[in-house]
């Protein structure tokens, strides 16, 4: 492992049993406090936006609204947010899903993204795959085209990358560590 991904790793602190029984919850709280972990992610994920040829960044409610404003910003690239339902004041498409502790509908401003974009989304934890799942569909429905899905940490237990498959299309997936 480089050493970059021992001090993301080495940042990042496993809370059991939250939010229920039997979850071991990733806090990345730890990792947002300290400056120069926070810049390595930033560099790295913005790198993959590069790479993938991105023309929009999407972040998703809550935790990937922190990871992907700075990332937007490094790669020179406007933010759009994806939010949980009820939130967004303008007109917005709709998607449910569930997750690993629960079900939800997010949804995203229609007009924040159109024919021509490329979209990368970018989360902090893929789990069970069902947010980013729900978050492909909503970046096609918009018309819009799918670069890639860029993640912090994959809980690769969980099976995400195997339920997220059939909606990338043949888009890359990329997790900076894998658990
Ligand atoms: O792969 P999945 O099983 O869908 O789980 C991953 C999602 O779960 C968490 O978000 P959560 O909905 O808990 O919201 P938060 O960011 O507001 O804490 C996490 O930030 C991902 O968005
Ligand atoms: N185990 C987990 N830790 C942090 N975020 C999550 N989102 C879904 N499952 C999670």
């Amino acid at each position: 492992m480089t050493e970059a991904r021992e001090l993301l790793l080495s940042r990042i602190r496993d809370v059991p049993d939250y939010p229920q029984p039997g979850v071991v919850f990733k806090d990345i709280t730890p990792l947002l406090a300290d400056p120069a972990a926070f810049t390595v992610l930033t560099d790295e994920l913005a790198q993959l936006c590069v790479r993938h040829g991105a023309t929009k960044i999407v972040g998703l409610e809550a935790r990937g609204f922190i990871l992907a404003a700075p990332v937007a910003i490094r790669a020179g690239l406007g933010f759009i947010p994806v939010r949980k339902a009820g939130k967004l004041p303008g007109a917005t498409l709709k998607q449910a899903y569930d997750l690993e502790y629960g079900s939800a509908e997010i949804e995203v401003h229609a007009e924040d993204l159109c024919a021509g974009d490329r979209v990368m989304v970018i989360d902090d934890v893929l789990a069970t795959g069902g947010t980013a799942e729900a978050s492909l569909h909503l970046v096609r429905r918009a018309g819009a085209e799918v670069a890639g899905v860029a993640v912090l940490m994959e809980l690769g237990f969980l099976g995400g990358r195997a339920r997220l498959e059939p909606a990338l299309e043949g888009a890359p997936l990329d997790a900076v560590l894998v658990v």
